[in-house]
């Protein structure tokens, strides 16, 4: 085989009803074994290769699973991880997860946003006197097993540029960058080892050339190609950029020795301009990212082959692709048999588009295939009706600057303290508490009809009970009901707007063994009924203390759910504002006075270029003000946001006007506070003092330590303290504690400063 023809770029891991999220927590909770994970493992590499070799893909790729992570592999086969985990003496499966994970003397790999995607990838952490040597055996072990089944896979591989740009400096001042030289030999001889196991391609994945990048950047990427390309025993080599065009880095691969390329087609449709008038791809396979790996909308045959037939004059073969790895959405949209059928019918999730890349590539050579099916569904959805609200567009229409604009914040903060009458320095949370066993049984239960609306409403209320009980025994100042009726931020909210449907079986991996079910916004958004209100006027009758309402915001609930594509995004987030806004006037007439509303995906949708950012905050600033301004003066909003590097969006966080905002601070020591008041934000403050990521419960003088960190930079008068998020994934024992040892810093620095 000489050509790819066509493939995916990669494929989901966590197994179709997530068999390897059991397997890994259960072999975390002691109740599963070693041998029983690698077997669940197995199993499920061995369904993914036998399930896109018998839909006749050309090219089946490898090294697609992981037992956590991508990034943190390339990281092991390396071995390149730091010595705080090699040196435990565990075994290397338990090296990996503690590297993950963390252990108590060996704090996890930070984890970060694996680019625009709600997935997390684990930070290598590099400096001067980091080496590499291949020492990891899971891409020649894969190669072997799918080679048992008859199967020469293609494997794929973080690419050496991207793997170096993704990590961080464990020096101030170094530049992980500067090991290129000192990487691609170990890569080389991966690729002698894979050809020496029969291997013909290999796949390198450059996604960080989607951002805009230096010419020294640029010059690394020329460089690693060509050294790669000069290994004398090599399979070809396959580039894969995703998530993008690839700007400047299109004329460097291009010029590149490497034997094929794949591009996101996509992302940016504009992109096949460029690629087609690359002269430099004429000696070149070109895959064409025309079937989208990140949406679940069925591809439009016709437009995706004339996408892909324009680039015939331009490469010496063209092959058809997803545009990124189908790591992004669901199995198989077999597996919904609830959902609308007319809506099923619009449907592509990984399963399905690995068909509609066989179709498209067969048709692109030209074969005699049937296209009407793909048609009629591309025609079925353009002409259906049902997601066109003509009651939301009218208030749309309707709308003013003033909408999403509130008075002045001087003005609102006199109005807020006397109706609020808050200590200094006052204490508050995120907004979940754990999600314990009976809460999670009780919703299995409801969902399945096991357990009615009514007992499900006592159990749920009980819940609440319990969780004001204790954070006023814990002395907080500010409550929260801690949100156990939510199964999740985002889903929760979709479950109860009209416009969106939601899945049963379409878990994401967003992280490690964490998954999501991304709802699906097919059309106009509205709220038919309050959402939120039920709980936390209940919850506010149990205490005089003021009980914040908590809410998702607009551009995260667009951030993570599957999006309509039929209209600019901008439009849809002003769809979801509106329902929020009216959740929020709900919320203030039964009496609430402080109302949250979580961004933490702000940062998420950044585009990855800068010539986006103006637009995209122009909308999301725009859609949050719209949800928030309808409030009376005294009403305090409060946002919150979390997971991300907030450097470029510091701006937008100071546009959205909230009158608190909590930010994710711990793990980085305050370090955001000076960037934020340095962006010359002046309204309340609440960065994390406890790091609700990982297990470890600070003591109360780490947290006076911090909150001392936090007072350098903020008055006293505007600074909140909290954890960094919701306390949903950690557990009562840890809990309890951090927060009684939050509460003491909190006292103990307010008496210091009487
Ligand atoms: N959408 C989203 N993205 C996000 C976050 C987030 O909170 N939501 N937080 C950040 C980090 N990402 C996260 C993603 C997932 C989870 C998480 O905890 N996920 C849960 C699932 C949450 C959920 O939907 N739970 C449902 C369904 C739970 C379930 O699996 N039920 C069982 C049966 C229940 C039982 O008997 O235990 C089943 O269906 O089989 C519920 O509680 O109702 C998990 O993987 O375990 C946490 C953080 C960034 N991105
Ligand atoms: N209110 C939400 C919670 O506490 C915010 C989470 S941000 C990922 O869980
Ligand atoms: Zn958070």
């Amino acid at each position: 085989m000489n050509t790819i023809g066509t493939t995916v770029l990669g494929y989901p891991r966590i197994g179709p009803a997530r068999e390897l999220k059991r397997a890994l927590e259960a072999y975390w909770a002691g109740t599963g074994t070693e041998d029983e994970l690698l077997a669940t493992g197995g199993q499920l590499r061995e369904q993914t290769w036998t399930a896109l070799r018998d839909a006749g893909l050309g090219s089946i790729p490898s090294g697609t699973f992981s037992h956590y992570d991508q990034v943190l592999d390339t990281a092991v086969l390396f071995g390149a991880l730091p010595e705080r985990f090699t040196r435990l003496g565990l075994s290397p499966l338990d090296t990996y997860f503690a590297a993950a994970r963390g252990v108590p003397d060996a704090p996890a790999l930070e984890m970060t946003k694996w680019f625009d995607t709600n997935y997390h990838y684990l930070v290598p952490e590099l400096g001067p006197d980091s080496r590499f040597t291949l020492t990891g055996t899971a891409t020649v072990d894969e190669v072997r097993e799918a080679r048992a089944l008859g199967i020469t896979p293609r494997p794929v591989l973080l690419g050496p540029v991207t793997f170096l740009l993704l990590a961080k400096p464990d020096t101030p001042g170094f530049r992980p960058l500067d090991l290129l030289d000192e990487l691609l030999p170990a890569y080389a001889e991966l690729l002698r080892q894979l050809r020496a196991e029969g291997v013909e391609w290999v796949q390198l994945d450059e996604p960080a050339f989607a951002a805009d990048r230096s010419t020294p950047e640029l010059n690394a990427l020329t460089r690693a190609y060509h050294v790669l390309a000069k290994q004398a025993d090599r399979p070809k080599l396959l580039v894969a950029g995703y998530f993008g065009g690839l700007g400047r880095a299109l004329g460097v691969l291009a010029r590149s020795p490497i034997d094929a390329l794949a591009v996101d087609l996509v992302t940016d449709e504009s992109f096949v301009d460029a690629v087609a008038a690359e002269g430099a791809l004429r000696d070149k396979e070109v895959l064409a990212g025309v079937v989208d790996g990140r949406n679940v909308w069925r591809t439009d045959p016709d437009r995706a082959l004339v996408r892909a037939r324009r680039l015939l004059d331009t490469a010496a073969r063209v092959g058809v692709s997803t545009s990124c790895s189908l790591l992004h959405v669901p199995y198989d949209v077999a597996a919904e048999p609830r959902l609308d059928p007319r809506l099923r019918g619009w449907l592509a999730f990984a399963r399905q588009k690995v068909d509609e890349v066989v179709l498209l590539g067969r048709a692109l050579a030209g074969a005699d295939v049937d296209l009407t099916p793909a048609r009629e569904a591309v025609a079925d959805r353009a002409r259906a009706t049902e997601p066109t609200d003509p009651a939301v567009r009218t208030r749309i229409a309707g709308l003013t600057e003033k909408d999403a604009i509130r008075p002045p914040y001087a003005q609102r903060v006199l109005a807020q303290s006397t109706a609020l009458d808050l200590p200094a320095l006052p204490t508050t949370t995120i907004g979940s508490f754990p999600q314990t066993g009976d809460v999670r049984r009780a919703r299995a239960a409801h969902r399945a009809g096991r357990l009615r609306d009514e007992e499900y409403r006592t159990a749920m209320r009980a819940e609440i009970e319990r969780v004001v009980r204790l954070q006023e025994n814990l002395g907080l100042d500010v409550l929260v009901h801690g949100e156990p009726e939510r199964n999740d931020m985002v889903q929760y909210f979709a479950e109860q707007l009209a416009g969106f449907a939601a899945t049963e079986h379409g878990w994401v991996q967003s992280y490690g063994s964490r998954c999501v079910r991304p709802p699906i916004l097919f059309g106009d958004v509205s709220r038919p009924e309050p959402m939120t209100v039920e709980w936390a006027r209940y919850a506010q009758s149990l205490t005089g203390r003021p009980v914040k309402g908590m809410l998702t915001g607009p551009v995260t609930i667009l951030a993570w759910s599957f999006v309509r594509d039929d209209q600019p995004l901008g439009d849809t987030a002003r769809q979801v504002a509106l329902a929020i806004r009216d959740e929020v006037a709900d919320l203030e007439t039964a009496g609430i006075r402080i109302v949250q509303v979580d961004e933490p995906a702000l940062r998420e949708l950044l585009p990855l270029r800068a010539a986006g950012h103006e637009a995209y905050f122009g909308w999301a600033v725009h859609a949050f003000r719209l949800a928030t301004s309808g409030v009376a003066d005294s009403t305090q909003i409060h946002t919150h946001m979390c997971y991300s590097e907030f450097g470029e969006v510091l701006p937008a966080i100071d546009a959205l006007d909230a009158d608190v905002t909590s930010i994710e601070a711990a793990r980085s020591k305050m370090e955001v506070l000076a960037d934020l008041t340095g962006a010359g934000f002046a309204r309340g403050v609440g960065p994390g003092v406890y790091d609700i990521h990982s297990p470890r419960v600070p003591d109360s003088g780490e947290v006076t330590g911090l909150v001392r960190t936090a007072l350098a930079a903020v008055p006293a008068g505007r600074l909140w303290i909290n954890p960094d998020c919701g306390l949903k994934t950690r557990r009562y024992a840890e809990v309890e504690p951090a927060l009684r040892h939050l509460v003491a810093a909190a006292r103990q620095l307010r008496g210091e400063a009487r």
